[in-house]
């Protein structure tokens, strides 16, 4: 670990601390950066957004790409001050960085009140098993869209 990289760690941990102080959501932070150069920054702001997505780590990638003017962040890594949940962990598959360091791990969210396991074992259940049940409906119309994207000239994939 070098000194550099150690910095941006720190910044996001003082980012998960600053946050929770300023009253925007839970103690994390998130910091993302490109050829050493800090892209993007987030805190959890869950609470001063009302918006259950806003997780450090998803509020830093929205910022990322914002800045660089693109969906993807490619040659990028990622600083976050706790281990991403699985719903991050989704966004970051998504958004492509080249690395992901971590300060605090699951057990240690977990510890502390956000409980990721409970999501990850959930995900492993039958649609209808989950705690929150999801049913399919109408997936011949939606197909139907599929259909056509699968046929579209010039799409962009991402
Ligand atoms: N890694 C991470 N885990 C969380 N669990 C609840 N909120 C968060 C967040 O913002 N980041």
């Amino acid at each position: 670990m070098t000194e550099k990289q150690k910095s941006f760690m720190k910044m996001a941990i003082d980012l998960s601390r600053s946050g929770m102080n300023e009253g925007k959501g839970g103690p994390f932070g998130c910091v993302i950066v490109k050829d050493e150069k800090v892209i993007g920054i987030g805190s959890n702001s869950v609470l001063a957004t009302n918006d259950p997505t806003a997780h450090a780590e998803v509020v830093a990638i929205r910022d990322a790409c914002k800045n660089l003017g693109h969906f993807q962040l490619d040659g990028c890594e990622v600083y976050t001050s706790c281990e991403p949940c699985p719903m991050c962990l989704g966004a970051i598959y998504w958004a492509r960085p080249s690395k992901v360091f971590y300060a605090n791990n699951k057990v240690d969210a977990a510890k502390a009140g956000f409980d990721d396991q409970f999501i990850y074992e959930e995900i492993e259940l039958e649609n209808q098993n989950r705690r929150i049940p999801f049913q399919e409906l109408m997936r011949n119309e939606a197909k139907a869209v599929f259909e056509e994207w699968i046929e579209k000239e010039n799409k962009t994939l991402y």
